[in-house]
């Protein structure tokens, strides 16, 4: 494996986004180092001088209106020329950057954020492009022009701005191409199919979460992790996610990763039945077949650890599902006229409502904007609530780096025409 730690590269950013309320500026937050936080390996110290155990003791006394450092930290920066950050403050609400391609949904409820620091993006493309051709071998010359088209640096930097380094960015740009890899080979447009997925997915699985076995059985098992594109790539993101990655951070990561294999798993069992579920059902499908794994590695690319006890408290799961949900159904909308022309019926917010609640394709359309807007508010509300009632750092860092991932994921859906084009409803 080649050196993963070359010079970092520095970011001009952060940061504007649209119009929230103040408290709910994440994007505005900055994302200056808080004392704690920075750490992802915790010394085994004593109980006076562990940043995690003091972040835990502090949510579990925490139950307490917005504190003074709550109060800082939402507010974001202070000083010339930061009026921009500040939405509350400006006359205009900030608009996108001139030269990003592509309009947003109307109607749809997002931040727009600044351009990502092209530095990083040409630097992380670079580097992605060399890890996938020379690493793993992830896809035939033909491919090329869709490796390029997906943009995953310009995806990356966005959604990661508070990332220390380009090597941290490139924990998450792996990942995301490895994701893509196994989507697209086992389940979608390469190769995929329904049939037999589970067994596929399942040792793709143990490429993220390693099988313990006999001597006898290790080698066979060591050997089929290079056996094809999405095991090789799965393997070898993991493989730089656990230099960085603490213990419970990897684990957190293996969860999420089993949740979009269940995902995956039922949209297949209702392909190969042409079955349309309620909608209901399709939102709880589309719950696991979902961005999550993305987010909440937030902390890992930004080089700190949200402790495993305040991520696995139920308003953070709240926090982070919503967030999820929201994300999941901006690729729903933005892919719809991608996913109605391709071959067989795909499933999507819209195309199920339409189907199950006998409206036209464009009411159905207008209907599942409205259903990601309110998601978007509940997440919003609920990060709100999260951060008053357990102001740690790390617990705040954590919703900025979900909230400003989720934005940065719209910018991407909007801006990547060369996948998505909106369709004629307005
Ligand atoms: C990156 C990641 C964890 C993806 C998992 C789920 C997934 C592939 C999506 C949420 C994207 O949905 P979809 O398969 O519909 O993608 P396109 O519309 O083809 O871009
Ligand atoms: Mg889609």
């Amino acid at each position: 494996m080649p050196d993963p730690s070359p010079a970092p590269v520095q970011s001009s950013l952060p940061t504007a986004d649209g119009a929230r309320p103040a408290l709910l500026s994440w994007s505005a937050l900055p994302f200056v180092p808080v004392p704690g936080t920075e750490a992802v390996a915790v010394p085994d110290s004593g109980p006076g001088d562990d940043p995690v155990a003091e972040d835990v003791r502090e949510c579990a006394a925490a139950a307490r209106p917005p504190g003074p450092v709550l109060e800082r930290i939402l507010r974001g920066p202070s000083g010339l020329g930061t009026v921009g950050l500040h939405p509350a403050q400006c006359e205009e609400p900030a608009a996108p950057e001139a030269s990003a391609a592509g309009s947003p949904i109307p109607g749809l409820y997002h931040h727009p954020i600044p351009e990502p620091d092209p530095v990083r993006v040409e630097e992380v493309s670079r580097r992605i492009k060399a890890w996938a051709l020379d690493e793993v071998e992830l896809y035939p010359e033909e491919w090329e022009d869709q490796f390029d088209g997906f943009s995953v640096g310009r995806y990356m930097v966005a959604c990661h701005p508070d990332a220390p380094t380009v090597e941290h960015l490139m924990l998450a740009a792996r990942l995301m191409v490895a994701e893509n890899a196994v989507d697209d080979c086992y389940c979608e447009d390469h190769g995929g199919s329904p049939i037999g997925l589970g067994g596929r997915l399942l040792l793709a699985h143990t490429a993220l979460d390693a099988l313990h076995t006999t001597k006898e059985y290790q080698p066979q098992w060591a050997q089929s992790l290079g056996a094809d594109a999405p095991r090789r790539a799965y393997r070898s993101a993991m493989e730089y996610m656990l230099q960085e990655a603490s213990p419970s951070q990897a684990d957190r990561f293996r969860h999420d990763m089993a949740r979009l294999h269940m995902g995956y798993l039922a949209e297949a069992a209702w392909a190969q039945t042409d079955h349309v579920p309620e909608v209901w059902e399709y939102l709880a499908m589309r719950q696991f077949n979902n961005f999550r794994p993305c987010p909440t590695i937030t902390d890992t690319v930004g080089g700190y650890e949200l402790p495993a006890d305040l991520h696995a408290q139920p308003g953070m799961q709240r926090v982070i599902a919503l967030a999820g949900n929201a994300t999941t159904l901006v690729n729903d909308l933005y892919s719809y006229t991608k996913e109605l022309a391709s071959p067989g019926r795909h499933l999507n917010l819209p195309v199920v409502i339409a189907d199950r609640e006998g409206v036209s394709e464009r009411e159905a359309y207008l209907k599942a904007v409205e259903v990601h807007n309110d998601l978007m508010h509940d997440f919003e509300a609920e990060a709100a609530a999260v951060a008053a009632a357990c102001p740690a750092p790390s617990v705040l860092r954590f919703l900025r780096g979900v909230a400003v991932w989720v934005d940065g994921n719209h910018y991407w859906h909007q801006t990547n025409t060369y996948r998505y084009s909106l369709p004629d409803f307005w």
